[in-house]
Parts: structure tokens; sequence; C-alpha cells
């Protein structure tokens, strides 16, 4: 058995298409959708997905700004920033690349950010309306996840979902929003004991623990849907996920690869999220 590839490109392309459609309308409103990119510091592969951002912005006609500093930024400039930001009309949607330098506290910058542009979805108001299931930003590489899935016609619905890995961003987000579509959801961690007699239980197995080829064929089900959320170097310094492809498609009946799978998608969701937040202050202003 050889698992059928679930193509990321090709899946982030048609939702972009779709999004274009929601753009124009706004534009005949006098609305351009906006997003603020806030930079800090000179990790490379923070550089590269900034570029890929914007790049995809620009594709799309989102106005979007780049806002990058010097590592020696402190916590107060950029709070002073982002509150700047909060401000501007013409800004829908503030995005802050993580990681952050050390000494600026990721938790204090989240929760500066007005919920009204958090298009990371990563406020705790976002993350409490997922939690009791209301319609808000979603984080994105989570709700990339499931819009694929959804492309896919694949039922998540009584499935059995087995995360791996509790990060804010990814694991804990992507578990919630399953269990929001009423699948039973499983979290394992580096802490699980016997992962791999979880992981052989999964309808839909997602890995998000970063740590190059882990999973391989001997820890899938028969025909499970396998999402990779890893962005690692192999030996040969060359990027791939969790999960040991070549292995894991002999076992899987559907699988993402890397690159070229969940990562273009959680960039389309960025521009989803920055056009629903468009989209809802102008219905905002429509209503007053
Ligand atoms: N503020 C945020 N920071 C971070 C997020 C996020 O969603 N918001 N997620 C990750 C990084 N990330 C986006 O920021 C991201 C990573 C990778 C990709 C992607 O498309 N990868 C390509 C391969 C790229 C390459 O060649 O290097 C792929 O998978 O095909 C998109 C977004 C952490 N920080
Ligand atoms: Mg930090």
């Amino acid at each position: 058995m050889s698992a059928e590839l679930i193509d990321g490109r090709l899946i982030a392309n048609y939702y972009r298409e779709q999004l274009q459609e929601t753009i124009s309308e706004l534009k005949s409103h006098d609305v351009t959708p906006g997003l603020a990119v806030i930079l800090v510091g000179d990790n490379h592969a923070s550089h590269t997905y900034v570029r890929m951002k914007r790049k995809a912005c620009s594709k799309l006609g989102i106005h979007s700004e780049l806002y990058q500093f010097e590592e020696s930024l402190t916590q107060e400039e950029l709070v002073d920033k982002i509150e700047e930001l909060n401000g501007m009309d013409h800004i829908h949607g503030i995005l802050v690349q993580l990681p952050l330098p050390q000494h600026i506290n990721p938790i204090t910058i989240i929760e500066t950010i007005s919920p009204s542009k958090d298009v990371d979805g990563f406020h705790p108001v976002s993350i409490g309306k997922m939690v009791t299931n209301q319609d808000t930003f979603y984080s994105c590489t989570p709700l990339g996840i499931i819009k694929m899935l959804e492309y896919e016609k694949i039922d998540i619905s009584g499935k059995h979902v087995v995360i791996l890995g509790r990060s804010n961003i990814v694991g804990k987000p992507a578990g919630q929003l399953f269990l929001n579509r009423d699948a039973t959801v499983t979290y394992c961690h580096s802490k699980t004991v016997n992962l791999t007699d979880y992981t052989k239980k999964a309808d839909i197995l997602v890995s998000a623990v970063g740590k190059a080829k882990f999973i391989g064929a001997g820890d899938i089900k028969k025909g499970a849907v396998v999402i990779d959320v890893g962005m690692n170097r192999d030996e040969e310094g060359r990027l791939c996920g969790d999960v040991d492809f070549e292995s894991a498609r002999e076992a899987a009946g559907k699988i993402t690869p890397v690159p070229g799978g969940v990562g273009p998608m959680t960039i389309t969701m960025l521009l989803y999220n920055t056009v629903k937040s468009a989209r809802w202050q102008l219905e905002d202003r429509q209503k007053r």
C-alpha cells in the first residue's frame, strides 16, 4: 500500500483563489485588508517565513507593512509599537513573528495585541472563544489542517485524533478544533509512556513534535490520515517533517509531505484571518 498525497500547495491555492473574491468585494467598499508584520532579531527561518507571508499578501492584494527591529529592542518599545498599530484603522491584523528574543515575554506581547486584530489567534480572548466554540480567529496551522481535511472530504466526527505535541500555537489549539468537530482527541507529548500504543490507534495522526523522522510505518494504523507539522533538518541538512515519509506512506492512507503540506496552509490561514478581520470591521461600520 502507498498512501495518497495530500498536496498542501494545491489546496492552499484553492483557498487563496476563494479569498480573492472576498478581497474584491471588500475593495468595492473601499476596504483593503491590511496586515502589520513585526519581526524582531535575526532568526533566519523567521525572516524566510515573514518574506513568504508578505509575498502571499502582495499576490492577493492585501496591504502589508513590515516593522523590523534589532534583537536589542526592549519589551516596552515593542508594546508601544503594538499599541500604536491597535489604533490604526487601515491595519486589520497584527502579527508578531515567533520566536521572540529571550528578554521579551511572548505572553505580554500577545496580550497587547487587540483581540480584534489577533490574526494569529494566540490572544487569550481568541483561545477562550475557540474553547467555547464561538467564531473567532483560530490559530493558522490548526485551522489550515482542518481546511485541508475539509478539502479532502475526510470526516472528522467520531474519529480518533491523536495529537503529538502540546504547544500553544499548534498542538493544543489543533486538538480543540478537532474536539469542536466531534472528534475523540488524545494528546501525547514528551512524557507520554508507550507512545506507539496511542499513535497506532489514531484514525488521524497529527505530529507536531519537532523531531526529524520520528514517526514511521510501525507507529501508524493501516489507512490512517497522517498530518506532519514538523519543520526539521535531516542529517544532510534538508528540510523534513516529524514523519519518515518513505516509511510512513506504506501504512498511511493519506499523508502530507514536508515541504508542501501544512506550511502553505499556515500562510493561507493568516491571509484568511486578515480578510475576516477586515470584513468584520466593515460589517461593524455598516451597523453603526
Ligand atoms: N506569529 C507566528 N509565528 C510562528 C508561526 C505562526 O503561525 N505565527 N508558525 C511557525 C512558522 N511559520 C509561520 O510563521 C511557518 C513555517 C513554515 C511555513 C512553510 O510554508 N514552510 C514551507 C517550507 C519553507 C522552507 O522551505 O523553509 C513548507 O512547509 O512547504 C509557513 C509558516 C512558527 N512561528
Ligand atoms: Mg522569549
